[in-house]
């Protein structure tokens, strides 16, 4: 630290949510603003269960930006961490630190670096949107932090879309359309809220972890190499349509239809892109075999750029009964405990009435997979389970205890 006056650190922390992608972005038209080819949908995942934390703290101390995250120190040079740091110091008003009263200039901001710490309440680079979480955090807490105003609706989501596209439907709740834009300077190609969290309450998310370990190809990378035309553009205005009026079954119908046609589009890359694996494709089977025998749509499924399932349970009857049949089918290794199994809200483990590893046995076969031959129940043939629901938006922490940056030596708190 410098002398007296320059000891001072200021911090704000915020969370932001994942979000996962009914109507899926893939592909862009500019690789360097991540301007996307098409439009796309997504439902905000619960920040309890799904979200990234992030800390963003100054001092005149600071020699350098610098990044921690998952405890870990990483490098801050690449080049969408420096745009999104670089378009928010564009923006940085005059902030007044409360304890002491200094002012912090506008332009001071230009030289003042900036610690990053960041923690992620689930699994990095393994298809659960963590970089979306990540960079709508990272965005969210900077503007706290200096005193940025949005000079239009959306603004900040451009600039979390320079950190990775899908982030920018991160920074609000409930169901978010990332609208492509036409601009060439992508100013138009921001999210927007098409309904609050509070919207749709029946509806009950489940994810099943099929693998946590980092995958083969990005999603950057992926769509590269995938066609530039989409097939899917047709589908956005009958989704904004079935959330809008909750309609579960064309909200199903799309979603999977969708999500099917999205990693067709992978595999019909070359070389080949598979996200999905045997496990995926099980999940699949098992929520189109309910549906089938249901009559109408009870689940829909999606799956991003990996092969973890997330499935949309009509409510949150029929979420416990899609708990007790995923329990079914894929139960969890004998040594694992029922609460390391099921993760998220527990009230679904409740009503599905499965207390024990016990009650996992004695469940009996659902009726449609009846007469199935050779129907897989292999032991931990899943990770685990995550019950949640749709979510809030990016939000600051108010609490010192949550700031993951110690106040004095402005590093990672120990
Ligand atoms: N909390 C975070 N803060 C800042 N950056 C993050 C954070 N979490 C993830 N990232 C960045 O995102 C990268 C992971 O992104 P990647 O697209 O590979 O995986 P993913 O986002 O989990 O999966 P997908 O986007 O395909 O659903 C990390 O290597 C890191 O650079
Ligand atoms: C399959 C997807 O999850 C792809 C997300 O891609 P990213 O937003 O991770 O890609 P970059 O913009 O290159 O960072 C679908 C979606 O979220 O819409």
């Amino acid at each position: 630290m410098g002398n007296e006056e320059e000891t001072w650190v200021v911090m704000k922390t915020a969370r932001a949510p994942s979000n996962i992608a009914v109507i899926k972005y893939w592909g862009k038209r500019d690789e360097k603003l991540i301007l996307p080819i098409n439009s796309s949908i997504s439902v905000t995942l619960d920040p309890e269960h799904l979200s990234a934390t992030t800390t963003v703290a100054a001092s005149p101390a600071f020699e350098k930006d610098r990044l921690w995250l998952n405890g870990k120190e990483v490098s801050v040079e690449g080049v969408r961490y420096k745009n999104c740091l670089r378009e928010m110091r564009a923006r940085a008003t005059d902030v007044v630190i409360e304890s002491s009263g200094k002012v912090i200039r506008k332009e001071d901001w230009n030289s003042l670096h900036i610690h990053i710490a960041s923690e992620n309440n689930f699994p990095t680079a393994a298809g659960l949107a963590s970089s979306a979480a990540g960079f709508a955090c990272l965005v969210y807490a900077l503007a706290q932090l200096m005193g940025v105003q949005e000079k239009y609706e959306g603004e900040l989501t451009a600039i979390a879309r320079l950190g990775s596209g899908s982030a920018c439907r991160s920074l609000y709740g409930g169901f978010v359309e990332w609208k492509m834009g036409q601009e060439i300077d992508g100013t138009d190609s921001i999210a927007v809220q098409l309904a609050e969290e509070s919207h749709w309450k029946d509806l009950v998310i489940i994810i099943a972890v099929v693998s946590s370990r980092q995958k083969e190809t990005s999603s950057t990378s992926g769509m590269q190499e995938s066609v530039k035309t989409s097939p899917l553009l047709k589908y956005r205005a009958e989704m904004e349509k079935a959330i809008k009026s909750m309609n579960f079954t064309e909200f199903a119908k799309i979603t999977c239809a969708d999500s099917n046609q999205f990693h067709a589009t992978c595999l019909d890359t070359s070389p080949p892109i598979f996200y999905l694996n045997d496990t995926s494709r099980k999940l699949i089977g098992l929520v189109e075999r309910w549906n089938r025998h249901a009559g109408e749509p009870q689940v829909a499924y999606t799956f991003d750029a990996g092969p973890n399932a997330v499935m949309f349970a009509k409510n949150k009857e029929v979420a416990a009964q899609l708990l007790q049949r995923l329990l079914y089918q894929f139960p969890p290794s004998a040594d694992t405990d029922i609460s390391r199994y099921v993760h998220g809200d527990q009230s679904i483990l409740e009503s599905a009435g499965v207390n024990s590893l016990k009650d996992i046995d004695s469940l009996s076969a659902p009726a449609e997979v009846a007469g199935i031959p050779n129907l897989q129940r292999i032991p931990g043939e899943v990770d685990y389970l995550i019950c949640t629901n749709v979510g809030k938006g990016a939000y600051v922490l108010g609490e010192q205890g949550a700031n993951l940056i110690d106040p004095v030596s402005g590093l990672l708190k120990k």
